[in-house]
């Protein structure tokens, strides 16, 4: 589905990606883990053509996203969705907007937008929240928000990066089983750029280490699956009292 042929990037004289080939399988959960600096985020943007390439090719698809611009290349995107750590949705814009507008710039004609806006937030189960802005929602709610925006247009990949690194661990466990539900009832194919080992873990059936703009190292992996939540007062204490602290009450 995502082909990286000898891939390098350059910011100025720091080469960033030094000549990567990877390959991310149809239906897959991919993960990239690495150091800081070590290249993940320049990786991910690499494989929608955010970041250019230097040298090397980009096929998603079937297309070779290296060799396309203008309309071809704004048309090829809209096949590959993308989420952030923190979001990046519109503070100024209702949730149901800030979907809806992703769909206006992909050309939805406003009724089908409506049916559409509706359909993406029951999936992440937010149907309530349209009304909503952002400044209001949790930080779970946001992520699935953005992930409802990135789906509204049908891609077939979804780019993750950093999903979970601003949330807790519950949510972040809640944000996963999204993230599941994503590539086992659509069908997307998932890439998860994280630091996170538990997330990387959980989800991703083939990981590859990046250090120093390299490939370390590609594994397969059993996914463990996502942990279960468990948002119980009790459940912290239980945690705290497993790492040797005391009860001072
Ligand atoms: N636009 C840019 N201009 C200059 N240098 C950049 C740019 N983007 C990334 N870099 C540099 O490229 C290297 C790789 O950055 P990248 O963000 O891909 O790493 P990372 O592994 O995702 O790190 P982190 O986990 O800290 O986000 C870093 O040294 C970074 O400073």
């Amino acid at each position: 589905m995502i082909k990286l042929r000898d891939v390098s990037k350059r910011f100025g004289d720091f080469e960033a990606i030094k000549s990567v080939s990877i390959t991310v399988g149809q239906g897959e959960i991919y993960g990239i883990i690495g150091a800081s600096g070590a290249g993940k985020s320049t990786l991910l943007r690499l494989m929608n053509v955010l970041e250019t390439p230097d040298s090397g090719e980009v096929t998603v698809n079937a297309q070779a996203l290296t060799n396309l611009s203008g309309k071809k290349l704004r048309d090829a995107r809209k096949s590959i969705g993308m989420i952030f750590q923190h979001f990046n949705l519109v503070a100024n814009k209702s949730v149901y907007d800030n979907i809806a507008v992703s769909l206006q710039l992909a050309g939805y004609p406003r009724k089908e937008r409506r049916r559409r806006v509706l359909e993406c937030l029951q999936f992440v189960g937010l149907e309530g929240f349209m009304h909503k802005y952002p400044a209001q929602l949790s930080g779970g709610q946001k992520q699935r928000v953005a992930i409802a925006r990135a789906l509204a247009t049908n891609p077939q990949v979804l780019l993750c990066d950093e999903p979970t690194s601003s949330l807790d661990p519950n949510t972040t466990a809640e944000v996963l089983g999204v993230l599941e539900d994503v590539n086992k009832r659509l069908g997307v194919t998932i890439v998860i750029v994280s630091h996170e080992m538990g997330v990387i873990k959980s989800l991703c059936s083939k990981v590859t280490v990046m250090a120093k703009g390299e490939v370390y190292e590609t594994l397969s992996m059993k996914p463990e699956g996502v942990p279960d939540i468990d948002n119980n007062p009790k459940y912290f204490v239980d945690q705290l009292q497993k790492d040797g602290s005391r009860d001072d009450t």
